[in-house]
């Protein structure tokens, strides 16, 4: 497995390919678990080569967010990497890789962005989008994974992908969940045992959501019931129910309806969701 730290390291070895080698690429944050690890056994199925980048991105964190304490583990990360068989490791380290001294360029979806992590994250996905286009023009890939669990950012950067022309395709794949129905993320290993028993809380309410939804319940209130008091002591962010293609809140479910949630449990801030399909 090779490790790139440069941009143009990067660029080389993609211009070394012939046109007929399909390229897969997984974009993360790094700090790997089997929720990644699904997106690239899926990718080295798809791909002729397999490239993995791992950089923890500045410009999608707000300035009172938890970029210092994002949790990194390099070392685990290339591991696991290599046994998923990952051809290219790009790991910028120093940020100004991506973002160049004088760099103005940005890239934002409108729209799809006004409601859930858009409204809560202001400047979120701008960051998001712009690191996304700046990996895609550097991987060039034919495919891209990535997963449901960040719905927002999914939908988002479908909108980006097509509306950019950028090639290839853009792949979304299932949440993974730990055993005891907790969504896997990198963020869970900031949580105290204590934060991390009451965070069930999240996938226990949207259990309780889609049971409401499929004993016949279409009305959003309902649907929705007491979001805080299911998920105290944890604090809501959002909970809300919208429209599944362009992501605008919805006070009944007559097609397929996102129902999705932030809360804070001990600090740390988790997402998760569900897809309500009449
Ligand atoms: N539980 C999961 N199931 C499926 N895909 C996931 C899961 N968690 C993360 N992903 C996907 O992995 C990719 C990289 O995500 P990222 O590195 O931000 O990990 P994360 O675990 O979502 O971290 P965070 O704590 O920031 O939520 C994204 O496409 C994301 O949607
Ligand atoms: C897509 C991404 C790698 C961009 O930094 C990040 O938002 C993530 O890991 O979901
Ligand atoms: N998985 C989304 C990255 C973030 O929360 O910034």
């Amino acid at each position: 497995m090779l490790v790139f730290r440069t941009c143009s390291e990067m660029q080389v070895w993609r211009a070394s390919l012939d046109h007929a080698t399909r390229v897969a690429f997984v974009p993360t944050m790094g700090y790997l678990h089997e929720g990644h690890l699904s997106l690239l056994r899926e990718a080295r199925r798809r791909g002729d080569r397999l490239v993995l980048s791992i950089f923890v991105n500045p410009t999608q964190f707000g300035p009172n967010e938890d970029l210092a304490r994002y949790p990194r583990d390099e070392a685990g990360d290339l591991a696991k990497a290599s046994e998923c068989g990952v051809d290219v490791a790009f790991c910028p380290t120093d940020p100004r890789e991506l973002y160049p001294q004088g760099t103005n360029t940005w890239v934002e979806v409108q729209g799809l962005d006004r409601h859930l992590c858009g409204a809560s994250r202001p400047g979120h996905f701008r960051g998001v989008c712009t690191v996304v286009a700046k990996l895609w023009g550097l991987v060039r890939p034919d495919v891209a994974l990535f997963g449901e669990k960040d719905f927002q950012q999914l939908a988002i950067l479908r909108r980006m992908h097509a509306d950019l022309f950028l090639g290839g395709e853009v792949v979304g794949m299932p949440i993974v969940r730990e055993p005891d129905g907790l969504a896997m993320s990198s963020r869970n290993a900031n949580l105290s045992p204590e934060a991390r028993a009451q965070a069930l809380a999240i996938s226990r309410w949207l259990a309780a959501v889609r049971q409401r939804f499929e004993a016949g319940e279409r009305e959003a209130t309902a649907l929705l019931g007491d979001p805080a008091a299911a998920l105290a002591p944890g604090r809501v962010d959002y909970a809300s129910l919208v429209d599944a293609d362009d992501l605008q809140p919805v006070t009944e479910v007559a097609k397929p309806a996102l129902c999705a949630v932030a809360a804070f449990f001990g600090g740390v801030r988790l997402i998760d969701n569900t897809v309500l399909r009449p």
